[in-house]
């Protein structure tokens, strides 16, 4: 497998959005992540950094979004298979945690199937009954509803 070069990460722009619908829709048929929007990546799209390599191709994404006046989620996190393995994943949560504290939100929480790569980057296992309410709100469209078997983390800065 060829190993890209000239790959960075930077802020998503609006011509990076067909890319990214793709890149979580391959990562949610096996069951990883859930399936996000068109409308919803559209309207969310200031919460996203990218992969992106210099000519062009989007090859990785990752989205903080803010929930509440001291709580954000890290969620939307995907890395293409031939990038994995090399840092990405963690530079791209960095990336996440970073903006986390320039808007002054020092706990982030994550819900997910990745335990162990969270927990590399020093997220703790917590019980879902410590979530405010606002958290589930977005639960309410997905498909596994209530029945979620995602590991809920967070990490506190
Ligand atoms: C909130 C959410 O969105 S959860 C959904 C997460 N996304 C997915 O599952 C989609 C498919 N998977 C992927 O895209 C990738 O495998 C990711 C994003 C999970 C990991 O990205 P990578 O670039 O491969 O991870 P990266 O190389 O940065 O690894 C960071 C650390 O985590 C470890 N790690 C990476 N993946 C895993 C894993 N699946 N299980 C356990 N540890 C892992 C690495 O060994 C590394 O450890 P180190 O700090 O000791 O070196």
């Amino acid at each position: 497998m060829t190993v890209p070069s000239g790959i960075y990460i930077r802020k998503a722009r609006i011509q990076d959005v067909r890319t990214i619908h793709a890149l979580l829709m391959d990562c949610s048929k096996q069951g990883l992540l859930l399936p996000r929007s068109y409308n919803q990546l559209y309207s969310h799209l200031r919460d996203f950094f990218v992969l992106a390599q210099d000519q062009g191709a989007i090859l990785g994404c990752c989205a903080l979004s803010i929930t509440w006046d001291d709580l954000a989620e890290v969620r939307s996190l995907a890395v293409a298979p031939e990038c994995r393995g090399q840092g990405w994943g963690r530079r791209l949560v960095e990336a996440c945690l970073s903006d986390a504290i320039t808007l002054g939100i020092f706990r982030i929480f994550t819900l997910t199937y990745q335990a162990h790569f969270f927990e590399r980057l020093g997220f703790q296992v917590v019980s879902k009954d410590n979530l405010p309410q606002k958290v589930w709100a977005d639960c309410l469209h997905c498909p596994k509803f209530p029945d979620c078997d995602e590991i809920a983390m967070s990490i506190e800065m």
